[in-house]
């Protein structure tokens, strides 16, 4: 072993004379990680039992924080969903909106100005006389799909939360209802922003762990159509059939379930799209099938949310959300139609009146409440009374020629509101209200930013346990690889210093001639080349440059020490080479006299052991010894 100074360098030569590690002193800290798998190898075969100690109590400290911090978690969530609620109680449960449509490149000559809107009401000029519709929000025709989607969130987090949901898109065909809740691509609607915002809004919460079911369905005529299912094999002169046998079933607990339908599982917004969209062209098919039907029908979607967390094993606790594309709502009105079409329109217009009845009397808090009347108010009976929240997106033209079409939409809103224009509530009430809403939003989004930062610790803390943690199962494997070399190192150098000299015990080594025999430093360096492999392969498991950063920093932490250790057991014993940095005579072990193993261990070590076999177990032991 060659000294040339205690704070500079050491370097401990190989067998083969190769592989000449250098490690500098650490105490310039310039040690670099790609030397620590290294360094590692020599030295991370034990780890100091206060620093495993350490690590222990890092550990259960890291655990303790990420109990409080989950807890944390959780009340801020259970904040969070009682603001969301009392703001939506503020709110009404059942909201109104209306959008207007813009004018469209047919419609640009014609007149633009009987609808009008002021704040949250919408004036309708007929006939010389003006008509005021109040709704809790209004989309004038510059409105973009995000002004919409941005007042839709709230709803969402409530399904989120556990409530059903029901999201409406009503009006005269044409006025936008599909633009609205489909959308272009560039510019997409309520139905994908909803599938989007569900898994991110799932992903930041994880508290509970949360999962997604699709269906869709249409309603035509009073019958239902399953627009998931798969495509039924049919013989050649069989009718093309428009609706599939599904019932509507209300169990003991008033939950709704339609028998037959079906319900695919979506695990993320690709799939969930995927769906959406083969569920729109079945609708978009039957259309072409059938004598384009498709804005003569109800298109319902439904998700169900599953909510794993905090219910007793195997009970998920689930919410509906519904996203309907309502069929429109004008055309016995207008074309006077006959036959199939009349039918169509007729049965359109008395789903649409059944469930205008249902939200009236929900909304009036009667106690009965006309489900029965209708199959799309029977599918929807669970998700529009008790606890549920209702949107309905009113849609109207701008032009004067659907002008009847619109009142007859206001009319429609104006009673889903329940709430006749001039009863209206007083302007100082309404700005109370106002004001509550607002100091209840500040305050949840408050809670909501707390929520995110001890997300954000709590993540942190998370990766710094298993961090920790693979360090501490490498530290106690080491140490047990470790104690089983220090055995062994102890059998080692008995062998190297007793056998070859030991003339009366060369039984064992018969068999193969010395030079074939590994030594004592090979199989060292084989064992802690297999360390260092275990240890790379699991620094590489963990996937993290920082745990390898971690892991450098440890072995420079105990690396120092350990050296100097080394280097003053070093000059110990060799007070003459180390003050003169001269190196020893080369002495051939078979030319030494038979010795204990002890004394072996005491005599001044030399290169002759290939250079420096014995100095390395020295070495090695005497690191450990420090430790
Ligand atoms: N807000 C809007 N901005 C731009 N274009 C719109 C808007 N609303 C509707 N449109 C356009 O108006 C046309 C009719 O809209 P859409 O098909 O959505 O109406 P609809 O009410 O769903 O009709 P139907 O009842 O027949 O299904 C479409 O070309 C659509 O792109």
């Amino acid at each position: 072993m060659l000294i040339t100074s205690v704070e500079e360098e050491i370097s401990i030569p190989f067998e083969n004379g190769n592989e000449v590690l250098k490690i500098s002193d650490g105490i310039n800290g310039n040690l670099t990680i790609q030397e620590i798998p290294i360094i590692s190898a020599l030295t991370n075969n034990v780890v100091p039992e206060n620093t495993q100690s350490d690590l222990s109590e890092l550990i259960s400290n890291l655990e303790e924080e990420i109990i409080g911090l989950k807890s944390k978690q959780k009340d801020l969530d259970e904040k969070r969903r009682g603001l969301l609620n009392k703001i939506l109680d503020f709110k009404g449960s059942i909201r109104v909106f209306c959008r207007i449509r813009p004018l469209l490149w047919s419609n640009i000559s014609k007149n633009d100005d009987p609808v009008v809107v002021d704040l949250d009401k919408v004036v309708v000029k007929s006939a010389g006389s003006k008509k005021g519709f109040d709704f809790d929000k209004v989309f004038c025709q510059n409105s973009t799909q995000e002004d919409v989607f941005v007042e839709v969130e709230p709803i969402l987090r409530s399904a989120l939360d556990g409530h059903n949901v029901c999201i409406f898109a009503y009006g005269q065909t044409g006025t936008g209802k599909t633009f609205t809740m489909d959308g272009m691509n560039d510019q997409p609607g309520i139905v994908p922003r909803a599938l989007k915002e569900l898994f991110h809004y799932a992903s930041l919460h994880s508290t509970a762990s949360v999962t997604f079911s699709m269906s869709m369905l249409e309603v035509y005529m009073g019958n239902l159509k399953d627009l998931l299912a798969p495509k039924p094999t049919r013989r050649a002169y069989e009718p093309v059939s428009r609706c599939n046998q599904l019932n509507v079933q209300v169990d003991a607990k008033g939950v709704v379930e339609i028998e037959g339908l079906t319900e695919v599982p979506i695990s993320d917004f690709s799939k969930a799209n995927w769906w959406y969209t083969k569920g729109r062209r079945a609708r978009a098919t039957s259309s072409t099938n059938v004598n384009d039907v498709s804005s003569r029908s109800h298109c319902l979607m439904r998700i169900t949310i599953s909510h794993h967390g905090g219910a007793p094993e195997g009970q998920a606790r689930t919410s509906k959300l519904w996203m309907v594309d309502l069929g429109g709502s004008e055309r016995l009105l207008k074309t006077g139609a006959t036959g199939l079409t009349l039918d169509e329109g007729r049965a359109i217009n008395l789903s649409l009146s059944a469930l205008g009845d249902v939200i009236a009397s929900l909304r009036r808090k009667r106690t009965h409440v006309p489900y029965r009347n209708r199959k799309l108010t029977q599918i929807l009976r669970d998700s529009l009374g008790n606890e549920s929240k209702v949107l309905m997106i009113v849609h109207i033209s701008p032009v004067e020629e659907d002008l009847g079409e619109t009142i007859c939409s206001m009319s429609f809103a104006k009673r889903a509101r329940g709430i006749e224009s001039n009863q209206e509530l007083p302007q100082e009430i309404k700005q109370l209200r106002q004001k509550k809403i607002a100091e209840l939003s500040d305050e949840m989004r408050e809670a909501e930013e707390e929520y995110q930062k001890a997300r954000d610790q709590l993540q942190k803390a998370e990766s710094l346990l298993s961090e920790k943690k693979q360090v501490n199962a490498v530290a106690c494997d080491s140490t047990e690889d470790e104690e089983k070399i220090t055995d062994n190192t102890k059998i080692d150098s008995k062998e190297i210093v007793d056998t070859p000299c030991d003339s009366e015990k060369p039984t064992k080594r018969k068999s193969l001639p010395h030079y074939m025999t590994p030594t004592a430093i090979s199989r060292l360096r084989h064992s802690a080349s297999e360390r260092q492999n275990h240890y790379a392969a699991r620094v590489l498991r963990s996937g993290t440059r920082s745990s390898m950063q971690l892991s450098a920093s440890q072995s420079l932490s105990f690396l120092e020490p350990r050296l100097k250790a080394v280097l003053q057991s070093a000059s110990r014993h060799h007070p003459d080479k180390a003050a003169k940095n001269v190196p020893t005579e080369t002495q051939n072990c078979n030319n030494l006299e038979p010795k204990s193993a002890s004394s072996a261990r005491n005599k001044p070590v030399t290169p002759s052991l290939v250079n420096s076999k014995p100095t390395y177990i020295r070495h090695r032991r005497r690191m450990s010894n420090l430790i």
